[in-house]
């Protein structure tokens, strides 16, 4: 059976990490720009000032999309080569750019799906305070504004923000991105709320243009499993979906943060400092949300955790996700199990848990619309005379694509597959140590583009449908 004709059959960039052209054609300085300068922050001192020049070749990279035929092509667009200063003036410069990478999709009919926010911020506002400062809320409201009326006449899908829990959770929590802060659980979950408040605004601007399209938000989809039956673990595993995913979808789809970690909150003096306007702006326009963005990587399996966790030390390692580390809040902790599969970065792989996951969202969410707007497996390719043959990669993407067509089919609201990466490019941490793309960068010969054997996979699994799967 194939996939329905109407799933979108993508893959998935963002600016930061592939475009360079860090300070060309008046594009301002963002706070990666600034941060990955810093020593010590990244992993060799890698950053974006290159990454891998599609600034420079986007139309080279954009035909080998086509080439593979890629029915979609999920990328963000860099706030900073739009408005430099973050609420000022436009730089015309920035809009062609992205114009062009527009119409270059359109010439092949490859959908574009854009995302607006992907981590780098204008570093003006970092400098004011970034997301704890409601200034950058409403600065995103206007910046997201100008490209509604840019490019909203071709652009028919937008995702406002990528990964809250990732940008917040390391801004402030883990302090390994930036603003670089660790564990101030009070700019955490202010600055969560304003991304919310500023994609509820958002939502309210784009319908009242009427171009319609369909505008949602994509967040890391991390479904937590106790590791047995016990009740302290059943609760821990329950604490820890109320904390990584209704914290998150909630106020989203339902207008209302979740009353379990509201009252939490409260009593840790934690509770953001919110207005009844700004919570009316949540409740006005949940319902206008047409889909949500699902970034699936692993589950996480979780016990309580009963040793005292101080003030925590992090370091990159212990910030990508790993597990074995406690919350944040010291009241569960995540456990690597004998009987699991893991990558060698200690991500789990696990289909299984992605459809138990799906529905748990469908059963607290209802018919909601949704996009796997992030999926794939980062890996130490193997090179085999000169031929990149990641069948780790290939294997890894087919079990969650069965999974999918599997979820589809239980009645999961599913409409489309955007692998992580179209082609390799930067990790914000970790440089080019493990690659994901569909498309080989040499990195050692002039950032050279060579098609992957997982590139001619995918070519066939679009050409089918993914009937085989
Ligand atoms: C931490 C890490 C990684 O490098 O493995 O997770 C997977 C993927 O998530 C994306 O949202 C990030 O933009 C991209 O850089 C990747 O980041």
């Amino acid at each position: 059976m194939k996939f329905p004709h109407d799933f979108l059959f993508g893959a998935a960039s963002a600016s930061y990490q592939i475009e360079g052209a860090w300070n060309e054609d008046g594009k301002g300085l963002t706070n990666w720009d600034v941060f990955s300068k810093i020593p010590g922050k990244t992993y060799e001192g890698t950053n974006g000032d290159v990454a891998i020049d599609h600034y420079h070749r986007y139309k080279e990279d954009i035909k080998l999309m086509a080439e593979m035929g890629l029915e979609s092509y999920r990328f963000s667009i860099s706030w900073a080569r739009i408005l430099p200063t973050g609420d000022g003036e436009v730089n015309d410069k920035g809009l062609e750019f992205y114009n062009n990478v527009i119409n270059e999709c359109l010439k092949y009919g490859i959908v574009p799906f854009v995302t607006l926010y992907h981590w780098d911020l204008p570093f003006t506002l970092e400098e004011v305070g970034g997301w704890t400062n409601k200034r950058t809320a409403e600065a995103f409201v206007k910046y997201a504004e100008v490209c509604f009326r840019a490019f909203g006449d071709r652009v028919k899908h937008w995702i406002t923000f990528n990964e809250t829990v990732m940008f917040c959770g390391l801004g402030y929590l883990k302090g390994a991105h930036p603003p670089g802060i660790q564990n101030d659980e009070n700019k955490y979950f202010q600055a969560t709320h304003y991304v919310f408040y500023a994609h509820a605004k958002a939502v309210e601007v784009y319908k009242e243009m009427n171009h319609y399209g369909e505008i949602g938000i994509t967040h890391v989809f991390l479904p937590a499993f106790s590791v047995d039956d016990r009740h302290e673990n059943v609760l821990a595993a329950r604490h820890a979906n109320e904390y990584e995913t209704f914290w998150y979808y909630d106020p989203i789809l339902k207008g209302e943060y979740p009353s379990y970690v509201v009252e939490q909150l409260k009593e840790k003096g934690w509770t953001p400092s919110w207005t009844e306007e700004e919570l009316a702006t949540l409740k006005r326009n949940a319902g206008k949300n047409d889909f949500i963005g699902l970034n699936y990587y692993q589950p996480i399996r979780v016990e309580k955790n009963n040793e005292a966790v101080s003030s925590m030390e992090h370091s990159r390692e212990t910030s990508t996700l790993a597990p074995g580390n406690p919350s944040f809040d010291g009241f569960y902790r995540t456990v690597k199990m004998e009987d699991k599969t893991y990558t060698k970065w200690g991500w789990e792989i696990s289909p299984q848990g992605f459809l138990d996951g799906l529905h748990m969202l469908k059963e607290r969410y209802g018919d909601i619309k949704m996009y796997v707007t992030e999926n794939g497996l980062g890996d130490e390719d193997p090179i085999i005379e000169g031929e990149i043959v990641d069948v780790p990669r290939i294997k890894y993407i087919e079990e969650h694509l069965k999974v999918i067509k599997r979820a589809i089919n239980e009645g999961i609201h599913l409409k489309g597959y955007y692998a992580w990466s179209v082609i390799d490019l930067l990790s914000w941490l970790n440089g080019y140590k493990k690659q994901y793309g569909f498309i080989y960068v040499d990195q050692k010969d002039n950032l050279n583009r060579k098609k992957k054997l997982s590139f001619h996979w995918y070519k066939h699994i679009i050409e089918t449908r993914g009937e085989e799967l």
